[in-house]
């Protein structure tokens, strides 16, 4: 299957789905991708690509002359990350690995235009790896659930001397269907966090 519009925003529900393993949801990704200012011909990273939803969103957007880096520490999200990539004939466009941010980063060839943290259990570790891998003028942008993640990672981009540092909360309420009528079902706010090297 091959996704049909350039825009972000693939449905849910064509991904393959395990028990177990995380997925950031149809329109925070959207977001992520907008907040990420994709281009055709980028590098990037997605840390913690889970079941890959992100990462078959920038190999999309990044079209073929791209490459999208995608790694997790846990290998059932690898190899769902990778069953999703051939789903939406994505594989060569990307180089999927098992690993643990940030020592899992060292092995990316050369710099990279983007960054995305969808989940690192070693948030301030990762951002500075990060820092070192981004070309000047790429971006950083990180998923967050938890207010802790959030400081963390405000308090370390501002460290590590990123610019254009900007908060986006998004809560999203979904419609369901009862028996009268439509009632908006509310979702967890999730932060994302974006940020530039200068
Ligand atoms: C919320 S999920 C990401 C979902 C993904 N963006 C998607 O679209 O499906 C977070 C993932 O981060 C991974 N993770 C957490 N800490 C990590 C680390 N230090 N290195 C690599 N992966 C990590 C977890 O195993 C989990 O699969």
């Amino acid at each position: 299957m091959s996704w049909p519009f350039d825009v972000p925003g693939i449905p849910d529900e064509l991904f393959v789905r395990e028990e177990r393993v995380p997925m950031t949801k149809e329109e925070v990704r959207a977001v992520v991708v907008s907040k990420m200012r994709l281009r055709r011909g980028q590098r990037v990273i997605d840390v913690g690509c889970g079941s890959g939803s992100t990462t078959v969103e920038f190999a999309n957007a990044v079209g073929n002359e791209g490459m999208v880096y995608a790694l997790d520490k846990d290998p059932k999200a690898v190899e769902l990350t990778k069953v999703n990539l051939s789903r939406f004939n994505l594989v060569h466009r990307t180089a999927v690995s098992l690993g643990e941010a940030p020592q899992a980063l060292l092995s990316i060839p050369g710099q990279v235009d983007r960054a995305f943290v969808g989940g690192s259990d070693k948030l301030r570790e990762t951002l500075t790896t990060l820092r070192s891998l981004l070309v000047n003028g790429g971006k950083v942008v990180v998923d967050a659930i938890l207010l802790q993640t959030v400081v963390e990672a405000i308090s370390t981009l501002e460290e590590l001397g990123f610019t254009n540092l900007e908060v986006t909360e998004l809560i999203v309420a979904k419609s369901l269907k009862t028996g009268r009528g439509h009632a908006m079902m509310a979702r967890n706010p999730i932060f994302v966090v974006g940020a530039e090297k200068p």
